[in-house]
């Protein structure tokens, strides 16, 4: 990799660590953290007059062959082959990727140019797991990205949908908060607790009437994360067809996709024997199947659409909204006056409005103020999705060739101190004077982006926050929380890590304790 360079080529140049074969998210995370402090524009050149040079926010990184060393993780090909591709890649085959990291820039691509920006680029995790883009998520901009969409919006994730799935919720978090009660005064990892109760409502909304195979289908799912973790050199140079085959990735996808492939024929198979008795017993997959090789409906889903629907579902779903949880829930152990003030208000509207109350959230508003901040300072996607303009375009005097790479960098946004006065400092209080924020301007405020924006927003928006609003109300409702060991909470560790999301570092170890006010009833009266 050469460096950065803006368009008038002032010549600055950044040092670039070799990323051994393998462009890992967390190298390029740190990187990426690299560069924005040589960007620095506050300290670099003062606050007047820095737009021209607002590099931080907008820069070109061109990813070239010479630095990347092929030798470590990379199985390479003869030697002559080698040199041959080396100067055939380094003339022609690189991919022009922007970072956008500032609001202004985010609107640019989200807004003024959204649908040039619509799409995204097709990488090696895509084109096999997902049966090339025949998904939502990574579906080119077009027609079948618009009708899977509209499925999402009006029979998948509509509101009458999500609010039909109410009793699983219930169900799913009376579990949830039975087996924590069961280890009251012990220690327990609040991570794995919420993935699986995450996993849990997931699937039974997605396959619910024929249980998912558990058993074969977590593992799967985690291995397929895994491998997808990775930035593929097959993606770095997409037209160099060479990388795609001899990634070792390939194989291992090909295999999971397979093996994915044989437990959802099983669920679409007994869906078909044993029909829904009513529409509100559909699951998730009832639906999708009534679009299944059906012409009628005027848009149809082949079989492999719907096992990359599904799939989807799984993936996007689960860590997003456990994670968020477990942020949230962290920095609210950080901060023991801000945790006291959220329970007192959880339990006053419980206690009011009955705990199998899904609206009384609404009244919550300074619970919905602790995520939403929780959600600026740890967005779990913290670079969104990529996306991919399909033609040339200008912003802001800078050249963006056609298919260029865009990744927007919600993480630094957040964090913007010409949006969020301390920006580091966990305050609630910030959503609370303004508490139309996350409903009126969520996807339109490009400060906040921790569902993305534009046309390409999360489609799971309302199914997310109603998972996550309703298990960190009940947590804090129901027990009063400890760290172990006798820790302080300000030293708790909130390292991040980057994997499939923006996860802890280490997991939540908590100390559940019954309440030391009065125990109003279990979840479900
Ligand atoms: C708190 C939980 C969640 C968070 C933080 C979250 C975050 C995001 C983000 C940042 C994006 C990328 C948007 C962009 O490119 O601008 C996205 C896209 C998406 N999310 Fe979510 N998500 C959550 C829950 C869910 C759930 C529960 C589902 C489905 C059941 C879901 C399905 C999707 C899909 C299908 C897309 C792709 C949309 C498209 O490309 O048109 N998400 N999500």
């Amino acid at each position: 990799m050469k460096g950065l360079r803006d368009k008038g080529d002032r010549g600055i140049q950044v040092d670039v660590p070799d990323f051994h074969g393998r462009l890992h998210p967390e190298d390029f995370l740190d990187w990426l953290s690299s560069v924005e402090k040589f960007f620095d524009w506050k300290d670099q050149w003062g606050h007047a007059g820095t737009t021209e040079y607002a590099l931080e926010s907008f820069f070109i990184v061109e990813i070239e062959l010479l630095s990347l060393n092929f030798t470590m993780e990379i199985e390479i090909p003869s030697l002559p082959i080698l040199f041959f591709s080396y100067i055939f890649l380094f003339m022609v085959m690189r991919v022009p990727t922007i970072v956008i990291s500032s609001p202004e820039y985010a609107k640019q691509v989200m807004r003024v140019h959204d649908v040039n920006f619509a799409s995204r680029p097709s990488i090696l995790f895509s084109k096999i797991m997902l049966y090339d883009g025949a998904d939502l998520a990574f579906a080119p901009y077009g027609e079948h990205w618009r009708q899977v969409r509209k499925i999402f919006m009006q029979e998948l994730l509509s509101t009458t949908r999500v609010q039909s799935f109410k009793y699983i919720r219930e169900e799913e978090m009376f579990n949830f908060i039975d087996s924590i009660s069961s280890n009251v005064g012990g220690v327990i990892n609040l991570s794995e607790r919420l993935n699986m109760m995450m996993y849990n409502i997931i699937s039974r909304a997605a396959c619910g009437r024929t249980r998912i195979h558990n058993q074969e289908f977590v593992p799967v799912l985690k291995e397929a994360i895994e491998v997808s973790l990775g930035f593929e050199l097959a993606d770095l140079f997409p037209s160099f067809k060479l990388f795609y085959h001899m990634s070792p990735s390939k194989p291992k996808l090909e295999r999971l996709r397979e093996r994915v492939a044989r437990i959802f024929e099983e669920i679409i198979h007994e869906h078909k024997e044993q029909k829904p008795k009513e529409r509100s017993d559909e699951d998730l997959v009832d639906v999708l199947l009534k679009f299944h090789d059906n012409d009628d409906l005027g848009f149809s889903l082949t079989s492999e659409n719907i096992y990359a629907i599904i799939f989807e579902i799984f993936a996007a779903g689960i860590e997003t909204s456990a994670t968020s949880v477990e942020w949230a829930m962290s920095e609210l152990m950080k901060n023991p006056k801000i945790m006291k003030r959220a329970q007192d208000e959880v339990r006053e509207v419980f206690h009011r409005k009955g705990l199998e109350n899904e609206r009384a959230l609404d009244e919550m508003k300074y619970l919905n103020s602790v995520i939403k901040e929780s959600m600026r300072l740890h967005p779990t996607l913290p670079l969104l999705l990529p996306r991919q303009n399909k033609e040339k375009c200008e912003i802001n005097g800078y050249e963006i060739p056609a298919k260029t790479n865009t990744i927007v960098n919600a993480w630094v946004i957040g964090r913007d101190p010409t949006y969020w006065p301390e920006p580091e400092i966990f305050k609630p209080e910030r959503f609370l004077d303004d508490s139309n924020f996350i409903d009126s301007k969520l996807g339109n405020n490009f400060e906040y982006l921790p569902f993305g924006g534009g046309r390409r927003i999360c489609v799971g928006m309302s199914f997310g926050l109603l998972s996550v609003e309703l298990s960190l109300a009940l947590l804090l409702y129901h027990f009063d929380w400890m760290l172990p060991n006798g820790m302080k909470n300000e030293d708790l560790d909130m390292t991040e890590s980057f994997g499939a999301s923006l996860q802890r570092k280490n997991v939540l170890q908590v100390i559940p304790n019954n309440r030391k006010d009065e125990l109003i009833g279990a979840y479900v009266s």
